[in-house]
């Protein structure tokens, strides 16, 4: 059997006295889509940024492809296959919609985009090839085919999250890692996201609050709450987890305490 495209085993962080994960292990199985829910404060941006190389576990290991990832940051990505797009939108302003998928194309984007086009392979040098990726990479991620030579501001904010997406396709990767890719996404837009995710055919790494886009899309879903994995399974399995249902039942509650009067409760997270 193919090694896993992301294995964790025993990752534990700590920031300063609080264990924000607590010896979490978790696999993404060749072109399965992986999700990570849990309450708010339950690890999950942490985990994402030990993936990317933002946050360096005190303990545990990375397999990528079942070879240890050591002490990796977060450019040598690219490099391994890996591409990503943030919590919201991260696009470069003063760019081009192109121009920021382009930058996604250098696999040594972090020194800026004209160092690193000079960094680039030779071949790869040739701006044109590389504004031909960026311009497929957008028609992939189903971009109107006009916004190339636009600023990112200027378009919608589904539009825009669009372009984060063609830009973490850009370098090719095989396993695509996604924060909160439906944040600020019409009900719509998100189930139009969750078509694009399924048809990526990649490994995915999806940390999402949206419970409808997890439940539709996901292969296996691992539940995070304080740190610790409290359930693992499909999303039926999940859905139906009494530890989970707590979880997310001592989330409501507490922002029931928190709610103005008279305010509209929202919906139960794991209903569909
Ligand atoms: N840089 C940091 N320094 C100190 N504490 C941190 C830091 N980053 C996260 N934490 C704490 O670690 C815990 C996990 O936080 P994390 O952001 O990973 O949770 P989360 O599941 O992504 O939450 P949310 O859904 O609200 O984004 C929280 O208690 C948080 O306050």
């Amino acid at each position: 059997m193919a090694p896993a495209a992301l294995e964790l085993s025993g990752v534990r962080v700590r920031f300063d006295g609080l264990v924000a994960l607590d010896d979490v292990s978790l696999e993404v199985p060749q072109d399965h889509v992986v999700g990570v829910i849990g309450p708010n404060g339950a690890g999950k941006t942490t985990l994402f940024n030990v993936v990317c190389g933002f946050v360096r576990p005190e303990d545990g290991e990375l397999r990528r492809n079942g070879t240890r990832m050591h002490r990796h940051r977060a450019h040598d990505l690219a490099g391994l296959g890996i591409g990503r797009t943030l919590q919201g939108l991260g696009l470069f302003p003063g760019l081009t919609v192109a121009e920021n998928v382009m930058v996604g194309a250098s696999s040594r984007a972090k020194a800026g985009f004209l160092s690193s086009l000079f960094a680039l392979p030779r071949a790869d040098r040739d701006e044109a090839a590389l504004r031909e990726r960026a311009l497929e990479k957008l028609a992939e991620v189903g971009a109107p085919d006009d916004i190339a030579d636009r600023r990112p501001d200027e378009l919608p904010y589904g539009t825009q999250k669009r372009v984060a997406l063609a830009r973490a396709l850009a370098c090719d990767p095989e396993l695509v890692l996604l924060d909160e890719p439906a944040a600020g996404l019409s009900v719509e837009e998100i189930h139009e996201l969750g078509g694009l995710i399924r048809r990526l055919r990649r490994s995915v790494v999806l940390v999402e609050h949206h419970m409808d886009l997890v439940m539709e899309i996901c292969d296996e879903v691992v539940v995070l709450d304080f740190g610790k994995v409290i359930a693992r399974g499909t999303p039926a399995e999940i859905r139906d987890d009494p530890a989970v249902i707590d979880a997310y039942l001592g989330e409501e509650v507490a922002a029931e305490a928190n709610r103005e009067p008279g305010a509209v409760p929202e919906p139960n997270p794991l209903s569909e």
